[in-house]
């Protein structure tokens, strides 16, 4: 945002302006959620506290009960700011006096994007006071690039933004913070590559048989199983398939588990290969392989691996079939195409792309930085899930549960996304398909849900959004 704000400002457009757009949409947001009590403006020394001071007024027309504090005494602001504070006209009562001060709601203009270090003083004590907060832009304390907090910090109810989404307001642990996440529109031009995910960006992307279709028509997905003791994960991945609507799943089994998948498989169809060879001819109906899920960490998950990446098979990799390559990830990344897909969680993320997480200021440039990297499109696991393309697009997946932190559930999404792919969506938008279906049905299970439960609840998800797109 700040990129697209500066070339704003240099072809002449007045800052100011940009300000007073930006109060005023505070307050309407203010008064349209928050429509009764009287409010504490909270202002900083800079564009945040400006934005308050504009928001202040335009609340005190509207009959609100405003009170107005800043952390600066008035005659040392400048700019936009000095402005700002005039526009508002009326009393501006230090900082301190905000602590004791009547209040049933506090509008947080406090600080923005120029936070430079921990809140301290009053407004540190404020942070911690609790209470009813709207925060403008991000609640103060959180530094917006790094997606944290520096110290102490607002809780937000709501938070309004301008122009576009900020890491901060969708990555953990700000946007626990953040509440309620308001875009407003203040005429700058901005092309954002971050987005939040949501059916509104796919739904109506999202993939049925048409009237006469029939199985072959809808793809064909492979899913790669582990040896005797370790099917359960494939099984997952491929069931998940089928319930995403791939018209055809074919397990790849090594020859000592055939018995076990067998007694356990109804739909998803069973095939031996034994080897990299096997594999490469068993692969030749299919449009996309899963590779990883307990495949195992040994050399024949590695050759399986290279003999997926130079088939014409697009291939979703997965746990075993990432940290094979943790001796040597350069190797594995010119082996990878544009249209794969890897699904990391952390542990697996840092294996192959070293201390990314620490030396980008943020998770979705870390992710964003390893798509480049790697060369296709990456889904990196947590709380807070981010897609990424090599090309620069990213979106975050907040749509989730706790629940999901449950073992075998990083398989599901692995067989959702796949199954995805094989009815012909591109990487990219069936990454972000899967990590939104599977967070609402995890959603819709809650407490107690083990992974074999979040395929059952396809169904209906994928009723009800194909009905709303219809
Ligand atoms: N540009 C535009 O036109 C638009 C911008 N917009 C609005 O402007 C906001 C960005 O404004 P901004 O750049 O002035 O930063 P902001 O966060 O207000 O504060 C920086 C000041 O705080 C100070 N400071 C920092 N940390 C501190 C601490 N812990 N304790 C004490 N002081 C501390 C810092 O001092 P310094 O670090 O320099 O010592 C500096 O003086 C943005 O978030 C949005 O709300 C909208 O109106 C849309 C149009
Ligand atoms: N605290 C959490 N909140 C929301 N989603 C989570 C949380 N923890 C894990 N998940 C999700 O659960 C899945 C876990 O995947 P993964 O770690 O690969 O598990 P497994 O390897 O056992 O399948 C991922 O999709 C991840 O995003
Ligand atoms: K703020």
């Amino acid at each position: 945002m700040r990129a697209a704000e500066e070339k704003l400002f240099s072809t002449g457009v007045d800052s100011f302006k940009l300000m007073q757009q930006a109060g005023n949409a505070v307050a309407e947001f203010v008064h349209a959620n928050w429509p009764e009590g009287r409010i504490q403006v909270l202002c900083g020394p800079g564009g945040n506290g400006g934005d308050g001071f504009v928001a202040a007024a335009a609340l005190a027309k509207l009959w609100r009960d405003v009170d107005v504090y800043c952390l600066v005494p008035a005659e040392k602001l400048e700019g936009d700011s000095a402005k700002a504070a005039a526009e508002w006209g009326d009393e501006i009562k230090p900082l301190e006096a905000a602590l004791d001060a009547p209040h049933d709601i506090v509008l947080d203009a406090l600080f923005g994007g120029g936070l430079s270090r921990p809140l301290e003083g009053a407004a540190e004590k404020l942070a911690a006071r609790g209470g009813r907060v709207i925060s403008i832009d991000v609640p103060s304390g959180i530094h917006g690039e790094l997606a944290k907090p520096l110290g102490a910090c607002f809780r937000a109810e709501g938070t309004i933004t301008f122009a576009a989404l900020r890491p901060a307001h969708v990555l953990m642990p700000s946007a626990a913070y953040c509440g309620g996440v308001f875009v407003a529109d203040i005429g700058v031009p901005v092309q954002t590559s971050l987005l939040e995910n949501s059916p509104l960006l796919w739904g109506r992307r999202l993939p049925q048989p048409g009237q006469g279709s029939h199985k072959h028509a809808r793809g064909h997905l492979a899913v790669v199983s582990g040896n005797i003791i370790s099917t359960g994960a494939a099984r997952l991945a491929g069931r998940a398939g089928l319930r995403a609507g791939a018209g055809l799943v074919t397990m790849l089994s090594p020859p000592d588990a055939i018995a076990v998948n067998a007694s356990h498989l109804t739909a998803v169809m069973l095939k031996e290969v034994a080897d990299a060879e096997q594999l490469r001819a068993a692969i030749e109906s299919a449009s996309v392989v899963i590779l990883g899920p307990a495949a195992g960490i040994n050399t024949s998950t590695r050759e399986n691996v290279e003999c997926l990446l130079s088939s014409n098979c697009r291939a979703v990799l997965d746990a075993d079939a990432l940290t094979v390559f943790s001796d040597d990830p350069g190797a594995f990344f010119k082996q990878l195409r544009p249209d794969d897909l890897i699904t990391p969680h952390i542990g697996e993320f840092n294996r192959l792309f070293g201390d990314l997480l620490e030396t980008e200021p943020n998770k979705v440039e870390a992710t964003r930085k390893a798509a480049q990297l790697a060369g296709c499109v990456v889904l990196l696991k947590g709380p807070d899930t981010v897609i990424a393309r090599p090309d620069g697009p990213a979106i975050v997946n907040t749509h989730a549960t706790r629940w999901l932190a449950t073992a075998g559930s990083g398989d599901v999404l692995a067989g959702i996304a796949g199954g995805l792919i094989a009815q012909g969506v591109d990487t990219f938008t069936a990454a972000a398909m899967a990590s939104w279906l599977h967070g609402e049905a995890g959603r819709r299970i809650g407490a107690g849900l083990i992974a074999e439960d979040l395929e059952a609840e396809l169904p209906d998800i994928l009723s009800s959004l194909h009905g709303e797109h219809l």
